[in-house]
């Protein structure tokens, strides 16, 4: 069969069948009810990964090399072994094999396998699939997002009082850290706004957003693997992304805003607090933020 005229669509057909294949091998270990066994943490106590994380991640990545062998990877195991996490121009494949691992070491049915795929650093495309609930979020830079082929289309609310929040506890346990998430958090519920929801997981947090049953999610402590797929599926949801700052998102930055419109983003970011955690393309010898 002749090479489509498209490559990165090749690409991304190839992420909609690798991710599809991950979320079967997902759900069998959850069935099996194994997936507790070879928890390992990483940042924290709190911050797992199991046999599982790695399996898949090295699943994507060998059948990619094998069909776009000049092709890049950021992978959160990859990273958290010693790869770079250094976005170039050139095609990158932007993988965290199970977005939500604490869900998944617990059988809490949302577990995300993200897949991004970013040239000359801006994200092309994106398939989040969502292996529990089989939804597979898919969106292409300029032709819409979708959910098993539905399109996709962001509230359209701009009362903040009428709008749900979803965000993250994450897994730095530093006080200081934990007062400012709940200084934000205090901030943002006593607007008020109808709820603040987290799914566990960035990147199905991001697709709430996309489908418009929530409004906004916020966090400071996310991955660029845990945001890059599912940044191009908001946008093309019609949504926007910012830095908790107001400023541009920057994917490296570990600071998100995804939102269905600049007025909630706006509204919402005046209420949180800033701050950092180590940006994810920083030099291995350089002193922490
Ligand atoms: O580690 P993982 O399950 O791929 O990613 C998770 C993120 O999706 C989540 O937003 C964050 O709060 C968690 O701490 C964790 O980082
Ligand atoms: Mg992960």
């Amino acid at each position: 069969m002749s090479k489509s005229h498209d490559p990165w669509q090749d690409a991304m057909d190839h992420a909609v069948a690798v991710a599809r294949k991950s979320g079967e091998m997902i759900r069998e270990v959850v069935q099996n009810q194994d997936q507790s066994s070879l928890v390992q943490t990483k940042s924290s106590a709190v911050d797992l990964v199991t046999e599982t994380d790695q399996k898949v991640e090295r699943l994507i990545i060998q059948s990619v090399k094998s069909k776009f062998p000049s092709h890049r990877f950021i992978g959160e195991e990859s990273v958290s072994s010693g790869e770079p996490c250094i976005l170039t121009s050139d095609p990158t494949w932007i993988i965290d094999p199970i977005d939500g691992t604490t869900n998944f070491v617990h059988r809490y049915p949302f577990v995300g396998v993200c897949i991004g795929f970013a040239v000359n650093q801006q994200v092309e495309w994106g398939v989040v699939y969502s292996a529990i609930e089989d939804k597979m979020f898919t969106a292409r830079r300029g032709r819409g997002a979708f959910c098993n082929g539905r399109p996709l289309q962001v509230s359209t609310q701009t009362d903040v009082h009428r709008s749900m929040v979803a965000t993250e506890f994450g897994s730095d346990r530093d006080p200081q850290v934990v007062d400012k998430i709940f200084s934000s958090l205090h901030k943002v519920l006593s607007l008020p706004v109808h709820g603040v929801r987290g799914a566990g997981s960035a990147a199905l947090n991001m697709c709430a957003v996309a489908r418009g049953s929530v409004e906004l999610y916020y966090e400071t402590g996310v991955h660029v693997w845990d945001i890059a797929a599912a940044s191009v599926i908001v946008t093309e949801a019609g949504g926007v992304l910012r830095d908790t700052t107001g400023g541009a998102l920057d994917l490296m930055s570990r600071r998100i805003v995804a939102a269905n419109n600049e007025t909630i983003a706006t509204r919402i970011i005046a209420e949180l607090e800033v701050y950092s955690s180590e940006r994810d393309d920083r030099a291995p010898d350089c002193e922490p933020e």
